[in-house]
């Protein structure tokens, strides 16, 4: 691992996975099959089993009712396992982590599991019933909130750069709004957003617990820590929990939006005072939020299809111009307005040595062959595509109230040859949860932030986002020109055979 040049980066390079400590709202085993002998157990296991912990024996008593359907579990093909025990008010969890297992038992109380079903299902109901995903957003954080009793539920959704974004909230008035707010990409940083995309859902039911260490600290046979990445128990990084005390927050607990596979966002959930919610409740948690991710995913697909359909009928407008007109160059900036529709631009330029057509907004002459040559320089790429050119290339930003969004197609292999499409800057004036640049520094590393309160901050030398559906309109477009000049060369080349 390199050596950090920055806090952050340090931050983002703590090993939150390997704490070598759990919470103390459980207790945790490390069991080697098949004897299911101990190798490892938290500090606290013994208050659990009632006796010490004999390791290189398996833990008898309380747990020997369900061994035998660990070692089943064990040699099935599911993932994971979880079962109360009988007749009390206790889970136990088991994953596999390289030849061992791991054992987690929470002792918490939860209302009988035969209430859950009819709730799942009127959440069901609920979320068919919404026409849109900020009601369905809405709906699912208010569901969360009355079935696990947390003070303010939100939903948290990642740009591009991984800030996030509150986009729904449902709150009892205990904790203040985060409603809009944005909150920095640094606050979850890297290696913590790997793991949540892993292992859906995290509680820490009391940010001011001392970490229950794990004994032996590592494992006996191999030497090396234990790897806590899929254990629900698992210890969390100090410094977040002293951005909860920041926060006000004493206790969180937050599930993955996992959509098409990515880290879409979180709901999460936050109380004033320490607050528990059993794992068969945070189970229920985790349905219900995919299954308003299933929702979201549909409905990118849905409105990505949609534009898709839409711009190819343009794109099948602009060919037909293309071939019908003398040259294919009229044909395009003939149809200007489609020539802009294809991609939803506001301005559009064909650039090459011994030709400039624009049509809409476009920057000066001068502005866009100096954007050309900046992109000769970047490399062979067909396609370059930004939202704020600003960030690209020094100086463009005179010229943001026009083209602060780009998309350059390379028309030509042999010559200098562009099509360029022009977006302006939008003006808009973001809140964030705190200062997002402000770092705080003290006994030589960082610190979370004290306050979270809005924060106003106008973003300047930035267009909307370019879709995917758009840029893959642009691709299309390029394709089909690209095809279009390569025949006209093979025509001429057969011409003057
Ligand atoms: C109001 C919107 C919101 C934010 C911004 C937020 C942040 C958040 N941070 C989380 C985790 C971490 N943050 C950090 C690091 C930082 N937080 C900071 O404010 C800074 C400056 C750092 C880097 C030093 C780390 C290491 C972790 C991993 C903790 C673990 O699971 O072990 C986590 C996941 C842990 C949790 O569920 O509380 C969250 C979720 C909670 N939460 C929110 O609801």
């Amino acid at each position: 691992m390199d050596h950090p040049a920055t806090d952050l980066e340090a931050c983002a390079q703590e090993p939150i996975h390997i704490p070598g400590a759990i919470q103390p709202h459980g207790v945790l085993f490390v069991l080697r099959p098949p004897h299911m002998a101990v190798v490892q157990a938290s500090q606290n296991a013994e208050r659990f089993l009632g006796q010490p912990v004999q390791y290189g024996e398996p833990p008898r008593r309380r747990l020997d009712p369900i061994l035998p359907k660990i070692a089943a579990w064990h040699g099935s093909s599911e993932p994971t396992f979880q079962m109360p025990l009988t007749n009390e008010q206790v889970t136990v969890s088991a994953h596999r982590s390289g030849r061992s297992i791991i054992l987690e038992i929470e002792e918490a109380s939860y209302p009988p599991l035969d209430d859950l079903l009819p709730k799942l299902r009127s959440f069901g109901q609920i979320l068919a019933g919404q026409s849109d995903i900020a009601g369905s957003m809405a709906a699912c954080a208010r569901f969360i909130a009355q079935l696990t009793g947390f003070d303010r539920v939100l939903v948290y959704r990642f740009d591009k750069d991984w800030n996030g974004h509150v986009v729904a909230e449902h709150g009892n008035g205990k904790l203040p709004s985060y409603l809009d707010l944005r909150f920095p990409a640094k606050d979850i940083p890297a290696q913590a957003r790997a793991l949540y995309a892993a292992n859906p859902i995290r509680i820490i039911p009391n940010a001011s617990y001392q970490p229950v260490p794990i004994e032996p600290s590592v494992d006996p046979e191999h030497g090396k820590p234990l790897d806590l990445s899929n254990a629900q128990l698992r210890s969390v990084s100090p410094v977040h929990l002293e951005y909860m005390r920041n926060m006000g927050t004493a206790a969180s607990m937050s599930v993955s939006i996992m959509v098409n596979g990515t880290l879409w966002g979180l709901v999460s959930c936050h109380s004033a005072n320490p607050h528990m919610v059993s794992a068969p409740i945070r189970d229920a948690c985790d349905f219900v939020v995919q299954s308003l991710a299933i929702r979201i995913a549909a409905q990118a697909h849905s409105d990505d299809s949609a534009r898709r359909v839409e711009l190819g009928r343009v794109t099948a407008q602009l060919l037909a111009s293309m071939t019908t007109e003398a040259s294919w160059l009229e044909g395009l900036v003939g149809d200007g307005e489609a020539l802009l529709a294809q991609v939803g631009a506001s301005g559009a330029a064909i650039v090459a040595e011994d030709a400039y057509l624009t049509t809409g907004s476009v920057p000066r002459e001068e502005e866009v062959r100096e954007l050309v040559e900046w992109l000769r320089a970047q490399g062979e790429a067909e396609l370059f595509s930004t939202a704020s050119l600003a960030q690209h290339l020094p100086g463009s930003e005179r010229f943001a109230d026009v083209a602060a969004g780009v998309i350059a197609a390379r028309i030509s292999e042999l010559h200098s040859s562009w099509l360029i499409w022009f977006r302006p800057e939008v003006v808009r004036t973001v809140q964030w949860g705190g200062d997002p640049h402000k770092e705080v520094r003290e006994e030589g590393r960082i610190h979370p932030r004290k306050s979270f309160d809005a924060w106003r901050e106008q973003v300047r030398l930035t267009a909307l986002e370019w879709t995917g559906a758009e840029l893959a309109a642009a691709r299309d477009l390029r394709t089909a020109i690209v095809g279009i000049v390569l025949r006209k060369a093979e025509e001429l080349a057969s011409l003057s055979a």
